[in-house]
């Protein structure tokens, strides 16, 4: 699809950024956000530099909820700088982004949130991707029997999340 701007929620290594940075365009970017620098910089970095890719990536420290409402900010600013109109902060329903792509491997319990505010910065015919949607048919089946409780709940949230996006 030619994507050029994407947006990956969950750094940790870095290993899908590299994918993805590998496969957008040239002078593509990649807004990358995390809590975890030090995975980040310690595992990640030193690849995206030997793989030439670095330029691409604009890595973020953050939570990715408050982040997610800064860009929003970012966007509206340049938006209104370049049309000189006026500033409009108060958050609108209408679809203000120019992401190609989202990738989503982030904490499930905010995805609700994430969701929604990524449908504001994705663009009309874009793609968001949200990993583990099936987890291997758990989400779906749940071999209940066999797991942690811990992994039975991160379940369970997929499956209500998927419910709600269908
Ligand atoms: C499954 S890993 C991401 C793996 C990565 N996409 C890859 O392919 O290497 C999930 C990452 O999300 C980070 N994380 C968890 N909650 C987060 C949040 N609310 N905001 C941003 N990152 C978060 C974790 O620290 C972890 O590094």
């Amino acid at each position: 699809m030619n994507a050029k701007e994407t947006i990956e929620l969950g750094v940790f290594t870095g290993y899908s950024l590299l994918v993805t940075a590998l496969s957008i365009l040239q002078d593509g970017k990649i807004v990358a956000i995390g809590v975890d620098r030090e995975a980040y910089e310690s595992i990640g970095l030193p690849i995206t530099k030997r793989a030439n890719i670095k330029n691409k990536i604009e890595f973020i420290e953050s939570e990715a909820l408050p982040a997610l409402d800064l860009l929003l900010q970012r966007t509206r600013l340049s938006r209104a700088r370049r049309n000189q109109a006026s500033l409009q902060l108060r958050p609108t329903q209408e679809n203000e982004g120019s992401f190609d792509v989202a990738l989503v491997d982030a904490n499930r319990a905010n995805q609700e949130n994430h969701h929604e505010r990524l449908m504001r910065q994705v663009r009309v015919g874009g793609v968001t991707v949200y990993d583990k949607t099936l987890w291997g048919g758990n989400t779906v089946l749940p071999d209940a029997s066999s797991a942690l409780l811990i992994r039975r709940r991160s379940w369970q949230d997929i499956a209500e999340f998927n419910k709600t996006i269908a």
